[in-house]
């Protein structure tokens, strides 16, 4: 009988494809590594499923997006979880968080963590003002966890920030029954570099999520993006006046871009960073070309 289903956790070469609120657990056919393809969690599939027997991975339907480590596809929103101190608050950080995430196709939600933390009312309001301008670019803030619960909703969510910035707290706070579970996850799975990533998508607060253990900094390399405009949304609208097609918001001149900076339309941070990104990429891409002469 061939099922389709949606792949939630592959371990030791199994893939549990659930369809139906039934889990089938299955091997991929050899023919997807000749192919260069390989099923990850959060992939839909058609199966094959025999009584008694195990399945097989027969299709492995087209992909909206997709993350390398942790290997998951399909994901509708991450939540970037950034504390207050301990590690400190910085918007670059973020700003990179979210450049990475518009790179892939993934809605970011941002939470802030440790809010509790903050000394006296005016470093309260100075987070107000970061979210009403984070808001205006068209990110979603959450300081309490029974908001942001709310928009897990319905959707395949995974969880990324620093080590410390509070991923475990903030789960054991949406799902205090998963106790257990997170700290399995986050204590003996996934954490040393070489062990074997255990990928799994679980229910939690009617959606699905993915804790993302060890997430390194590494893996959200931020150097190799064609088009840094369009990752920074609101520099991405605004550029559309630009004289210049191709302009960069350098140097060139009647740049839409440094005019909305000038009447702060545009954050100056958000432009410092990506001016600091923009650098970043420059210099990978010269450092390839310098590579590929050489070899000629
Ligand atoms: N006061 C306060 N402390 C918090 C909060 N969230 C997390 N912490 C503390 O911050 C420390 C780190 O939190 P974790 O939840 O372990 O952080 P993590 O992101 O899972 O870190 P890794 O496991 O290293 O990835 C712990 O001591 C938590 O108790 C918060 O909202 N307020
Ligand atoms: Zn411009």
């Amino acid at each position: 009988m061939i099922k389709n289903g949606r792949i939630i956790k592959s371990l030791s070469g199994f893939f549990y494809v659930e369809t139906e609120g039934t889990v089938y657990q299955t091997r991929a056919r050899g023919n997807f590594r000749k192919k260069g393809m390989k099923p990850v969690v959060g992939d839909f599939v058609s199966f094959s499923h025999e009584e008694n027997s195990e399945g097989y991975i027969l299709e492995l339907h087209e992909r909206k997006n997709g993350l390398v480590r942790p290997a998951i596809a399909n994901i509708d929103q991450a939540v970037i979880i950034m504390s207050t101190i301990n590690p400190d608050f910085s918007l670059n950080l973020l700003d990179r968080f979210l450049v990475f995430l518009e790179h892939k196709g993934i809605q970011a939600i941002i939470y802030i963590s440790k809010m509790d933390l903050l000394g006296n009312e005016a470093e309260r309001k100075r987070y107000e003002k970061f979210r009403e301008d984070y808001q205006k670019i068209g990110y979603e803030i959450f300081f309490d966890t029974s908001a942001l619960m709310k928009n897990l909703r319905d959707k395949v969510t995974v969880f990324m920030g620093q080590t410390g910035a509070g991923k475990t707290t903030l789960l054991n706070k949406i799902a205090p029954e998963m106790k257990l579970e997170t700290g399995e996850i986050s204590d003996k799975l996934g954490r040393g570099r070489h062990t074997t990533r255990h990928v799994e998508l679980f229910e939690l607060a009617g959606g699905l999520i993915a804790d993302t253990p060890g997430f390194s900094s590494l893996d959200y390399e931020v150097d190799n993006i064609p088009d840094l405009n369009e990752a920074f949304p609101e520099i991405a609208k605004v550029s559309q006046g630009c004289k210049f097609r191709e302009c960069t918001h350098t140097h060139e001149p009647e740049c839409a871009v440094k005019q909305a900076l000038e009447n702060h339309e545009i954050l100056e941070s958000r432009y410092t960073n990506y001016l600091q990104l923009l650098s970043e990429i420059n210099k990978t891409r010269e450092s390839y070309a310098k590579k590929r002469k050489k070899q000629i």
